[in-house]
């Protein structure tokens, strides 16, 4: 099959990630006789180095015209430490998503066994967990209107929902769950605000289509205490951007580490294939950052772009059996693992990559 893949790399820990994740790509195009051809592009910090716009229209264009988009990350500490910046690396990735109108945020929270140890939570809680997020990602109040008032001493965030975005992400929501274990929780914060009062609303509309579907309401506040007090309850969760965002870091200690998690926005045309994670300045450039997420994320655009169950399930397989044998970056790595199996990110890629040419 031939496939048009965009990489955009960006900031910080993105760079050394996103390397793996591609050579991954390669390695799959190699072994199943497939043609990927692809292209790059800039976004975040090194964009508004370059050009000045974190998200120059050439991105746009190139993203627009490929088959899927394997996306690193972006952020530097420059503007994390400098409110005042108006223009700034994560308007980048907020403008492909609206650009691309990529309104799906699919956030599996899958742990593998081998795992069970380097998370902080007991493996009894633990052990079974398998939840898919479904994060709204084009509305709320990381879109709505936002400014400053009374010479600059108030300020203000909207977060806005409007019916047809709750719908379409819905029906995405309880559409997985009839694939799933049947049972979907949407989280708002219904009890206080009026756009999770729509949320809730919508939801409810919607349930009589799925009866099959065993639907609940959780507050955010108490998602977050039952996501770690018993994780196994959960199978699809529909949730807006904001609570999303926070939920699925939350989450990523079910999966052991930020590292591990991948995600894939979707929404009528192409799709981005990320890490959950951001740009890690705190390990940026020191090779130890954990490329698991990235080659996560191939498997998601084999599997959800371009319907390569086959080749998704080896990457999958790659990763399990990697983690059988011991390796680990620092990140996932416990006590008990041999100080000669904790790898750096390239190390942590060649496992990955002898096991697909193997
Ligand atoms: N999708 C994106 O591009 C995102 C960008 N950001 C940006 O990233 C920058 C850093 O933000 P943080 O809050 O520190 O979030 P972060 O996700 O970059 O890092 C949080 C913690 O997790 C660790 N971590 C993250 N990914 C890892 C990996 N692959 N392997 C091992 N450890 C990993 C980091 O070392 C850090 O201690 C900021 O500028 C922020 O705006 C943050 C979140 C998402
Ligand atoms: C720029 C942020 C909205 C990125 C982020 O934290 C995320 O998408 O998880
Ligand atoms: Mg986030």
């Amino acid at each position: 099959m031939k496939k048009h893949i965009v990489v955009i790399a960006g900031d910080g820990i993105g760079q050394e990630v996103t390397a793996v994740g591609k050579q991954v790509l390669d390695a799959i195009a190699k072994k199943y006789d497939h043609e990927f051809t692809y292209d790059t592009a800039l976004i975040g910090h090194e964009a508004i180095e370059a050009t000045g716009n974190p998200i120059p229209d050439e991105t746009i264009t190139k993203s627009k015209a490929s088959d899927a988009i394997l996306f690193g990350a972006v952020g530097h500490p420059k503007y994390d430490n400098d409110p005042s910046a108006k223009v700034r690396p994560e308007q980048g990735l907020l403008g492909i998503r609206k650009a691309l109108g990529l309104y799906a945020n699919l956030r599996p929270i899958k742990l593998f066994d081998e795992l069970l140890s380097a998370s902080s939570i007991k493996p009894e809680i633990l052990k079974g967990a398998d939840i898919l997020f479904f994060r709204e990602l084009t509305g709320d109040v990381y879109f709505g209107e936002r400014g400053r008032k009374d010479d600059g001493d108030t300020a203000f965030d909207t977060m806005i929902y409007s019916r047809y975005e709750v719908e379409r992400i819905v029906i995405k929501a309880f559409d997985a769950a009839m694939t799933r274990r049947r049972k979907l929780c949407s989280v708002d914060k219904a009890n206080v605000l009026e756009s999770s009062r729509l949320w809730r609303e919508v939801v409810q509309e919607i349930a009589p289509r799925y009866p099959e579907v065993e639907v609940e309401h959780q507050f955010v506040d108490a998602a977050a205490m039952l996501l770690i007090k018993d994780p196994k309850r959960f199978d699809v969760v529909v949730t807006g951007n904001l609570f999303g965002d926070i939920l699925t870091d939350e989450a990523s200690q079910i999966a052991g580490s930020m590292g591990m998690l991948a995600s894939a926005s979707v929404g009528d045309t192409t799709g981005l294939y990320e890490p959950i994670h951001g740009s890690a300045h705190d390990i940026t450039g020191k090779g130890v950052a954990n490329p698991l997420a990235s080659v996560l994320s191939v498997a998601l655009m084999l599997d959800i772009s371009f319907g390569m169950k086959e080749e998704a399930n080896a990457v999958v397989d790659a990763v399990d059996s990697v983690l059988k044998a011991g390796f680990r970056t620092r990140d996932i790595a416990d006590a008990t693992t041999a100080s000669d199996k904790i790898l750096g990110t390239q190390a942590m890629g060649e496992q990955i990559l002898q096991r697909l040419t193997a």
